[in-house]
């Protein structure tokens, strides 16, 4: 049986990267997918814009919809002061199972929490399940067509508090229209666009910023 992409990215990194160094991982990942095979990794490029979002909101608690093979996570958790923990979820048994892989090589493990699911079924259960109170980052990067609806729960379950942020990731490619005229037309978001490139392409991107105003 043939190994997937993920698992040939995941053993590369194994393989190459140093056990226990989240931006070895990183780079390893980065080398892999942009001179290899492509892969829906945020890269280095968003990367670099995920990383700012995050240390300017310095969260105690963060959502990600959508981990694929860890790379985000891992780049948010290392970022995370002590006591601060992520919370990803992932739809795709056999991605969360190369991110479980990869996060643990990463060395955050502590700091990461791993949810198997559609985001519609776990968003409801993070306050009573997942010991929630609100979110103080939330990094949407799953399906492009899921970012409206899931907003909307979360603010439906009372989820996001003044000055909550949120950041999607791919506005342009693959594109979250229906995204972005829902939350630069809403009046309690404030909203911000970062123009990128697509990981590892020479396409046009770019990363929206909504900072909820309560
Ligand atoms: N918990 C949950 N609930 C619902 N869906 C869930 C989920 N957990 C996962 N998924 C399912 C998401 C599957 C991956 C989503 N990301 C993407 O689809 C994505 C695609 C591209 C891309 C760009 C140009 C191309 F030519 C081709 C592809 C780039 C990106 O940065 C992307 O993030
Ligand atoms: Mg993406």
């Amino acid at each position: 049986m043939n190994q997937s992409k993920e698992q040939r990215i995941l053993n590369f990194v194994l393989q190459n990267a140093v056990r226990g160094d989240p931006c070895s991982v990183l780079d390893t990942i980065d080398k892999y997918c942009s001179q290899k095979e492509w892969a829906m990794n945020v890269g280095n490029e968003k990367g670099l814009i995920l990383d700012k979002t995050v240390e300017e909101a310095n969260p105690s608690v963060a959502l990600e919809l959508g981990t694929y093979c860890g790379y985000s996570a891992v780049r948010i958790a290392r970022l995370l002061k002590a006591g601060a923990h992520l919370l990803t979820v992932e739809f795709n048994p056999e991605f969360a199972a190369i991110a479980k892989q990869m996060i643990e090589f990463a060395g955050v493990q502590d700091k990461v929490k791993l949810l198997e699911g559609p985001s519609e079924e776990i968003i409801p259960q993070l306050k009573k399940k997942y010991e929630v109170d609100t979110l103080d980052f939330v990094f949407l990067d799953h399906w492009k067509d899921r970012y409206t609806p899931d907003t909307i729960l979360l603010q439906e379950c009372n989820l996001l508090r003044k000055g909550s942020v949120l950041l999607a990731d791919n506005v342009i490619v693959p594109g979250a229209p229906e995204f972005l005229n829902y939350i630069r037309n809403n009046p309690h978001f404030q909203c911000t666009n970062y123009p990128s490139r697509l990981e590892y392409m020479k396409v046009e991107d770019a990363m929206e910023k909504a900072v909820f105003l309560g």
